[in-house]
């Protein structure tokens, strides 16, 4: 395979639906970008399961990953640590497949410095009101913790120049139609297509 996969990397703030319009993204049967599965300390809420949501580990586990280099990139959030294998980004994009991770703001900063040739999308709301209805709505979080997830998301709001496109999440089907439509450009104007043309026009005919 001569072509390296595209990383695409969606990131926003907690509570935006990023998680929302990723498993959206992936129910399309023609998709055809890979997840990365991350590691997680957080414990699983009621429904996730080991090795498809999160691999849930201990802090000792995860410290050890870090130590021994196995992961791209990882943040402390919210109390709970998280991370991306590395070994599975880089044999997938080696492969010439798309790898999607779906991470928060600061691992998505750590990411554009290690592939800065990735595809760097981030997840808007169409209001901080919105945005604070959908945490409570999701019901996942004490009072005490939904206010320092809005605090964190006023931080994270304000780093959104650092990425290449920004979609705002008015409707999932909208949001994930425009994130695909991103991908697709990008492919075009990274000239995959004109690569294999310039090869073609190499032989003689
Ligand atoms: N840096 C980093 N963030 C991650 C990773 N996996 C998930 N996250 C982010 O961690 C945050 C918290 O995730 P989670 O506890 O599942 O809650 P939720 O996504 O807000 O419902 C979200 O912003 C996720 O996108 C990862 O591998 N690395
Ligand atoms: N476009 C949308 N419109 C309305 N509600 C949404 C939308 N996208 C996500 N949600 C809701 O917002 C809440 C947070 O979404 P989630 O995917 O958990 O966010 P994140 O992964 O960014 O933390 C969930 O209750 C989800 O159903």
């Amino acid at each position: 395979m001569d072509e390296r996969g595209l990383l695409i990397v969606l990131s926003g703030p907690s509570g935006v639906g990023k998680g929302t319009v990723r498993k959206a993204i992936f129910s399309e049967p023609d998709t055809k970008f890979q997840y990365s599965i991350s590691m997680t300390t957080r414990k699983p809420r009621e429904g996730e399961v080991d090795g498809v949501d999160y691999f849930f580990k201990t802090r000792e586990e995860f410290e050890d990953l870090i130590k021994n280099n196995k992961l791209l990139e990882w943040a402390e959030y919210v109390g709970n640590y998280y991370g991306t294998p590395i070994d599975y980004v880089e044999s997938t994009l080696q492969a010439g497949k798309d790898v999607f991770l779906e991470i928060e703001v600061q691992g998505a900063l750590q990411v554009r410095d290690a592939f800065p040739e990735g595809l760097f999308i981030f997840l808007a709301p169409p209001s901080l009101k919105e945005l604070k209805n959908r945490i409570i709505t999701r019901g996942t979080e004490s009072e005490d913790l939904i206010l320092n997830r809005m605090r964190v998301a006023k931080e994270e709001i304000e780093m959104m120049d650092a990425y290449d496109y920004v979609v705002e999440n008015d409707h999932v089907e909208h949001a994930c139609k425009r994130i695909n439509a991103i991908v697709t450009a990008e492919h075009c104007k990274r000239e995959r297509v004109a690569k294999r043309y310039k090869k073609m026009l190499e032989v003689d005919f």
